[in-house]
């Protein structure tokens, strides 16, 4: 009997989301989301079996309990309880692979790795590029193999569809020397996002990846741009760290560097107060208090001055990149939306290509605000550059890189 199975996790510092795929078709079995891991008072676990609907969206049979989360591995063991309710397993001879979101790959990873000590050593040594992310995945992967060391467990970079990105767009221009003793350069994330995406894209235009050219604009609570051209990423909008580029919920994306100096200097702010300002009291949230698309659209069409100024940053420099991903790319043939603002606020689609028909782009209002599910063209007939909305799907893009992997 061959296993089908394959269980993805994605673990932030404090959460842990997991996925039970059945591969190749991508069935989702469960879904499941804890939260408050390591920090006081009790942790809460949300599990979603499959519903009846067979794609785990529907609400049925949700369970829902708080229970004391110390750590990861007690995080993961609580998954596995609820997993085996349901007649499913971390231990299952039906499970084919783990699949980890890992964010921080470096240069080394540029492919879906099967862990061992070696690539656990390497993702060790690139955490003080990614403070937030790397330790987390870290501890999700060092759990999993200690709860079941006999499936392969195989991690997915959120950079590795960046490492095509040429020198030329990934290099800052510092010190050289400075630059590579220290490794600061361009990386990218929300790479498994934008790889699947920018596909999806293509396969919506009847085309094959290689023949198009799509700037993917991936608008979630983190966010970032993407040009990719022939299926390959060539420039992206997150840089050495996810703080870079966009404005997101909470960060500020691309300010002026001396912003830090003046901070330190005027203001006697150390690093570390700078760093949680600029990552968790910025972006939308900095500008007006709130951090979600959909109170900010409510409180600016209520007349509150904060909250349109908030949307009209976000669409200004949404606007910036997807300009300057025209002149990168030379040739756009599309234009995607993704993630939880992107597939969901038309207001956002609508401000960021308005008055952009010299560029090709335009939106037809009918197709943009219609209650229609999927991947779908939002631009007229006539439009040159097709404007889509573009799910985003990163768990069934890791397990399909994981499954094929082990399968190989
Ligand atoms: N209907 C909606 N209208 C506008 N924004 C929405 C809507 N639904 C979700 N969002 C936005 O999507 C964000 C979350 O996006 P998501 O891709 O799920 O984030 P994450 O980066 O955590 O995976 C929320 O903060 C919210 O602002
Ligand atoms: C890398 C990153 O920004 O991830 P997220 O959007 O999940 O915060
Ligand atoms: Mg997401």
């Amino acid at each position: 009997m061959n296993a089908t199975q394959v269980l993805v996790l994605n673990s932030g510092s404090s959460s842990l989301k997991y996925q039970l795929l059945d591969m190749p078709a991508g069935r989702r079995l469960a879904t499941g989301l804890v939260e408050r891991i390591g920090e006081d008072g009790p942790g809460r676990l949300v599990h979603t079996p499959a519903g009846t609907n067979g794609d785990g969206d529907g609400d049925s049979g949700r369970r829902e309990r708080e229970l004391p989360l110390p750590d990861h591995a007690a995080a993961l063991r609580a998954a596995g309880e609820e997993l085996a309710a349901d007649g499913l397993g971390l231990d299952s001879p039906e499970l084919a692979a783990i699949g980890h979101r890992v964010v921080h790959g470096g240069r080394t990873f540029t492919e879906p790795t099967v862990v061992d000590e070696r690539v656990l050593a390497e993702i060790e040594r690139l955490v003080p590029l990614a403070p937030l992310h790397n330790p987390a995945n870290l501890a999700g992967i060092r759990t999993a193999l200690a709860i079941n060391p006999d499936v392969p467990q195989v991690a997915v970079f959120d950079t590795a569809f960046h490492t095509t990105i040429p020198d030329h767009a990934a290099c800052y221009a510092i010190d050289a020397e400075v630059a590579a003793e220290h490794r600061i350069r361009r990386y990218g994330f929300h790479g498994t996002s934008h790889a699947f995406v920018s596909r999806r894209t293509a396969e919506l235009l009847g085309r094959r990846p290689e023949e198009v050219n799509v700037i993917t604009l991936h608008l979630g609570n983190g966010a970032s741009a993407a040009a990719v051209a022939g299926g390959r990423c060539v420039d992206t909008s997150m840089g050495l760290t996810p703080l870079q580029g966009l404005v997101m919920g909470t960060r500020s994306g691309d300010i002026d560097p001396a912003v830090v100096f003046h901070l330190s200097r005027v203001a006697g702010m150390s690093v570390a107060e700078i760093d949680e300002l600029l990552n968790s009291r910025s972006g939308l949230r900095g500008l007006c208090g709130d951090n979600d698309m959909r109170e900010v659209v409510r409180r600016m069409d209520a007349g509150d001055t904060r909250a349109r100024l908030a949307f009209d940053v976000y669409i200004h420099r949404l606007r910036s990149y997807l300009g300057a991903y025209v002149a990168v790319l030379g040739r756009v043939d599309a234009v995607a939306f993704t993630a939880g603002v992107g597939e969901n606020a038309t207001r956002v689609r609508t401000a960021a290509v308005a008055g952009l028909d010299a560029l090709g782009l335009a939106i037809d209002e009918r197709l943009n605000t219609a209650a229609v599910r999927g991947p779908r063209l939002i631009s007229p007939e006539y439009a040159r550059v097709a404007v889509a909305v573009v799910p985003t799907d990163e768990e069934l893009e890791i397990a399909t890189q994981a499954f094929a992997l082990v399968n190989a």
